[in-house]
C-alpha cells in the first residue's frame, strides 16, 4: 500500500479561545481525530502553531516596549503551556508527543535538514507524535518562516508526506463572492483575484500564504487540504477521499532532493548568475543540463560546498536554486573557466517552470 502519511497544520485561532488563551475543547477534538488517523494506520506529524497567543495567557506582557522581545518572551513561555496542553489530550489516547523547534536556518544546510529529516522519521518509527513549531525565539525578522502554513509544506516535503492539512479558522479558500472553491485548479483560478491579503487577529500569514503552500505541495505529489478546523470529522474526510474544504490535488511525484530544493527556493544564502549561453541551454526543456562555470558571470553571497545557491539570469530573474558542489571563495575562483566540474549538477538543480 502507498505511504499514507500527513501533515497536519493548526493555526492559532482554530486553538484559541476567543477571549484569549487554549481551546480544551478543540485541542481535545483534534486530539482525538489524530488518535483515530494513527490507529487506522496513518503516521502523523503535528504542526502546531500558538505558543505566542499560548503565552499571553502565562505572562503579563504590559512591561514590554521592544515587540521582538515581547514575541519572544511570549513564545518562550507559551510553548511550554501549548505542549503541555497537548501532551495531557494526546495522554488521553495513550498517545506520546515529542517537541521539534525549526528555523529557516534548518532548511538551508543539507547537513541540517538531513540532521532534522533523521530525526523526524526516528520519532515516527518509534510511534511518537512529532509536534513542530517555529522556534520563536531564534526566529527573528528575515530569519523568520512566512508563518507556519510554510513551515508545514516544508515539513511535509522533508518527510515524503501523502498528505497535507492545513487547518484554519474558515471553511477554505472562499472565492469573491463568498464560495468555498472545493478543488483548486491552477488554470480556472486566479490567486491575486481572489485573495485579500488580512490575516485574522492572530493569524501571520494569511490565506495568500496558505494557497502558495498548498499550490507549491500539490505540485510536489502532496495531496493538500485548506480547511475549517473546527470540523470534527475533516481529517478522516481527508484521509477517506471525502475532504471538506478546499482540496489541492497532487500533481505528480518529485525524488527527495527535488522536494529539498524545492523547499529552499526563496530561502538560499547565495547566488550563480549565469550568461545568456547558459540560461538558454538551462531553459531548454528539451536538454538536461548542469550549471558550468564557464557559463557564470557572478557568485553572490556566502556559502559552503553542499549549501543552496539561486540560479539567476543576468537581468535578475530567478531561474531556480541548486546546490553548489563549490564553496563561495572556489566559486568566484572558477568563474568563466571551462573544464571544471558542473557548479551544480543537473541531479541537483531545480529549475522553475
Ligand atoms: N479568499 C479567502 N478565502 C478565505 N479566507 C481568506 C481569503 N482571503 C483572506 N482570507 C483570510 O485569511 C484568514 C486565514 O489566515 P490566518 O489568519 O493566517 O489563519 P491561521 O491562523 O489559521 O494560519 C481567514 O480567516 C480570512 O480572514
Ligand atoms: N510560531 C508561532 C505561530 C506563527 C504562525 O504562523 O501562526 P498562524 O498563522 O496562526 O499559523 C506561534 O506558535 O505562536
Amino acid at each position: 500500500m502507498a505511504r499514507r502519511r500527513m501533515v497536519v497544520k493548526v493555526g492559532s485561532q482554530v486553538l484559541c479561545e476567543s477571549t484569549g488563551g487554549l481551546s480544551a475543547a478543540v485541542l481535545a477534538g483534534l486530539a482525538r481525530q489524530i488518535a483515530a488517523l494513527r490507529a487506522d494506520g496513518w503516521e502523523v506529524v503535528l504542526v502546531s502553531s500558538g505558543a505566542v497567543a499560548a503565552g499571553v495567557g502565562v505572562v503579563d506582557d504590559a512591561g514590554f516596549d521592544n515587540p521582538v522581545t515581547r514575541r519572544q518572551v511570549l513564545a518562550a513561555a507559551g510553548q511550554v503551556r501549548l505542549m503541555a496542553t497537548w501532551g495531557l489530550h494526546f495522554a488521553d489516547h495513550d498517545l506520546a508527543i515529542a517537541q521539534v523547534l525549526a528555523s529557516k536556518s534548518d532548511f538551508q544546510s543539507r547537513g541540517h535538514y538531513l540532521n532534522m529529516r533523521g530525526c523526524l522519521e526516528g520519532l515516527l518509527s518509534a510511534g511518537l507524535l512529532p509536534v513542530v513549531n517555529e522556534n520563536d525565539v531564534v526566529s527573528v525578522t528575515e530569519l523568520m518562516f512566512t508563518d507556519n502554513d510554510e513551515l508545514a509544506g516544508l515539513v511535509a516535503a522533508m518527510v515524503g508526506a501523502s498528505h497535507l492539512c492545513l487547518l484554519t479558522q474558515v471553511a477554505g479558500v472562499l472565492d469573491a463572492e463568498g464560495t468555498l472553491v472545493e478543488r483548486w485548479d491552477d488554470e480556472t483560478h486566479d490567486a491575486d483575484a481572489l485573495l485579500q491579503r488580512g490575516t485574522s487577529k492572530l493569524g501571520r500569514g494569511g490565506m495568500h500564504s496558505k494557497l502558495a503552500t498548498a499550490r507549491k505541495a500539490a505540485g510536489l505529489g502532496i495531496e493538500t487540504l485548506v480547511a475549517d478546523g473546527r470540523d470534527e470529522g475533516v481529517l478522516a474526510g481527508f484521509a477517506d477521499g471525502a475532504a471538506r474544504g478546499t482540496v489541492f490535488p497532487a500533481g505528480g511525484q518529485a525524488s527527495s532532493a527535488r522536494r529539498w530544493l524545492a523547499s529552499m527556493d526563496g530561502h538560499t544564502l547565495g547566488a550563480a548568475v549565469v550568461n545568456a549561453g547558459a540560461e538558454a541551454v538551462l531553459t531548454d526543456p528539451a536538454k538536461l543540463a548542469s550549471v558550468l562555470p564557464v557559463g557564470v558571470e557572478a557568485v553572490e553571497g556566502e556559502f559552503l560546498r553542499g549549501d543552496v545557491i539561486e540560479v539567476r539570469a543576468s537581468d535578475g530573474r530567478v531561474l531556480g536554486c541548486g546546490r553548489s558542489q563549490y564553496d563561495h571563495a572556489e566559486a568566484r575562483a572558477a568563474l568563466g573557466q571551462r573544464d571544471m566540474k558542473p557548479l551544480i549538477h543537473y541531479d541537483y538543480l531545480y529549475l522553475l517552470d
